[in-house]
């Protein structure tokens, strides 16, 4: 582990946030028919070896457009998975890929299990560097199987300056089929917060924040601002951003009053902006870095004028 490694993620997130003036988290889900033409040549073939490896030359040039400008990148497991081993090698890549440029790792693979399964997973992804093949600075854990599901993790964020963003409340129409449930007086999510909460005790760094996050949707903007204060030393990871429907305004709630405490992931509106108005006029399939460049510009601007309002 080196030195950078031994300082708490949730410190490590509060400096690259500050240091890049963005709260931008760059979702990296590439799917086929939306990438670049040159690209998806690349996949002609139809083999899954060839499109892992345009998946992976995709999400390492947007990171090279990126990484000077925000703070963190979240690669979606899903997509890489997709494609069997060869995808998985590839998500490898790309890990490591975002590693090198200085950004840290957010993996979204959503994972847990019971306890002794569950230290596996957290071994596999989380710790950048030599201690995880993965090399992950942060994972996200479904709390489905309870609080004994994510101490593991808990654990390995404590001896390798890792985090963990647990599923609180979730940006999709259908989360609240569960989440929402209401027992004692309490929703599900609202208890999954109170756990989130009690895990983080005791592991709160200079920065304020402690290893456990939490993902609540931009798409429950109410909720997003009640989870805030339930959970008053988590980062907060939202979703929904954008392609979902969750606008500045409805995330401003996620954040603490000095602005940070929160960052806000879009995927599919800044990765493939070339497909978009206004930037598919003006940039097209060829000049699809610069779709991106401006797009994360774009989101890094209209929330810093947010939050001076
Ligand atoms: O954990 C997540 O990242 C996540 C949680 C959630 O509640 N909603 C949600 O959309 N996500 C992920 O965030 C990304 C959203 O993608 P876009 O809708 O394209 O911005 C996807 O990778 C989702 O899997």
């Amino acid at each position: 582990m080196n030195s950078s490694e031994s300082i708490p993620f949730a410190d490590r997130l509060a400096d690259a946030v500050r240091r890049t003036h963005s709260v931008t988290c760059v979702g990296l889900d590439p799917r086929l028919d939306q990438l670049p033409e040159s690209l998806q040549k690349l996949a002609d073939s139809g083999a899954a070896d060839a499109q892992a490896a345009a998946y992976s030359q995709f999400c390492c040039e947007i990171i090279d457009v990126v990484k000077d400008r925000v703070a963190c990148v979240k690669p979606q497991a899903a997509f890489f998975e997709q494609l069997g081993p060869a995808g998985m090698v590839a998500l490898g890549e790309v890990f490591r890929y975002a590693s090198a440029a200085g950004l840290l790792v957010i993996g979204d693979a959503k994972r847990n299990d019971i306890g002794s399964t569950a230290t596996a997973y957290a071994q596999a992804y989380l710790g950048a560097g030599e201690t995880s093949p993965w090399g992950c600075d942060s994972l996200t854990v479904s709390p489905y199987l309870g609080r004994d599901s994510l101490e593991p993790f808990v654990e390995v964020c404590d001896r390798r300056a890792a985090g963990i963003f647990v599923l609180v409340k979730t940006s999709n129409p259908g989360g609240g089929l569960l989440q929402d449930r209401a027992t004692d007086g309490q929703t599900v999510y609202e208890r999954v917060a109170q756990l989130v909460t009690e895990l983080n005790q005791d592991r709160i760094g200079q920065s304020g924040y402690g290893p456990v996050g939490a993902v609540v949707g931009a798409t429950y903007p109410e909720q997003l601002a009640a989870m805030r204060k339930a959970m008053p030393h988590s980062w907060i990871l939202i979703p929904g951003f954008g392609a979902q429907g969750g606008s500045a305004k409805d995330v401003l709630a996620g954040f603490d009053s000095d602005g940070s405490g929160a960052i806000v992931n879009n995927s599919r509106n800044l990765i493939f902006a070339h497909r978009r108005a206004p930037y598919a006029e003006k940039y097209g399939d060829r000049r699809w870095q610069d779709a991106v460049s401006e797009a994360t510009d774009e989101m890094n601007e209209v929330l810093r004028q947010r939050f001076s309002r």
